[in-house]
């Protein structure tokens, strides 16, 4: 078993959750802290009792953003010998399914965070930002990136260029967050969407991941080819077999994730 300091992990049948522990600094994510949940999120990944993993937060914050307070000490010279941020990119590296479930402030490392994500559940309270330049920075965790491939240019500078915080509401109309939950449920409504995911064949669902995360990445004839070469290759799997006889003879799917 591996002990965290920063973050609590837990198992609820076949999903992974990782709770965001540090209160009192709003969940400021630390280099320690993002260390242990990259590390926790591959170990999910490589575990077959996993089809879902959950990525959350408290009520009041997601995450405030990265620490200001561990970068502030910080040079030039030491963010460009650190590569500072490259590590969290291991994130999205993970092949299960990761949602997001966020209420409270999701600001700055804390929005980027929860774009690294695959599903974004978020509380009727939560708030996001890309505050970065009011520090002088700019966003150095995929913000300028993932805000814009997800909510379009123009809200994307206003966001950036601004700092302004964006409400849920206006986040779902923009398309930042797949679904807008009561905050006194936040966490148990996006452990039910990963448990549906997870009791799916996980093979299928990581395929099903690899060929929409393609879509951000090639031209729409080479993401097409892709789906479909990957598509055929469902088809060398247990569960697209047992998936179709299911349906053709009028029972629930039993998947073997083989
Ligand atoms: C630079 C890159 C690439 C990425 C970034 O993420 S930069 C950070 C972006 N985030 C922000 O700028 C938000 C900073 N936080 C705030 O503006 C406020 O804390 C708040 C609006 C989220 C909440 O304000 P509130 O008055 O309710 O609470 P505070 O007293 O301000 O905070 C409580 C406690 O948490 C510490 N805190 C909050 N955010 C951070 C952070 N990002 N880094 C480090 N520490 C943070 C805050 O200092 C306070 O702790 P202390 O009382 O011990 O100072």
């Amino acid at each position: 078993m591996t002990t965290f300091e920063t973050i609590i992990t837990e198992q609820r049948g076949r999903v992974g959750i990782i709770t965001l522990n540090r209160p009192k600094a709003l969940n400021a994510l630390n280099s320690q802290l993002m260390a242990e949940v990259v590390s926790a999120a591959q170990a999910y990944d490589t575990d077959p009792s996993v089809g879902a993993i959950v990525i959350t937060g408290s009520e009041r914050a997601f995450a405030a953003g990265a620490d200001i307070k561990e970068m502030s000490e910080k040079t030039y010279v030491d963010m460009l010998s650190e590569d500072f941020f490259s590590a969290w990119g291991h994130l999205v590296e993970v092949r299960t399914p990761v949602i997001a479930a966020v209420a409270g402030f999701a600001l700055g490392g804390g929005c980027e965070l929860a774009m690294m994500c695959d599903i974004i559940i978020a509380a009727e309270n939560a708030v996001f930002g890309q505050p970065e330049i009011n520090l002088g920075v700019i966003p150095g965790i995929g913000g300028s990136q993932r805000l814009t491939r997800a909510i379009g240019k123009a809200k994307a500078m206003d966001m950036v260029l601004t700092g302004r915080r964006m409400k849920v509401e206006e986040a779902e109309r923009a398309g930042l967050v797949s679904r807008v939950v009561p905050t006194e449920s936040y966490l148990d409504d996006a452990i039910a969407v990963a448990t549906t995911i997870s009791e799916l064949s996980l093979p299928i669902t990581i395929l099903a991941k690899q060929a929409v995360n393609r879509s951000q990445e090639v031209s729409l004839a080479e993401g097409i080819l892709f789906e479909r070469r990957v598509f055929h290759s469902t088809f060398a799997t247990d569960d697209q077999t047992e998936g179709m006889a299911a349906f053709v003879e009028k029972r629930d799917a039993n998947f073997s994730h083989r």
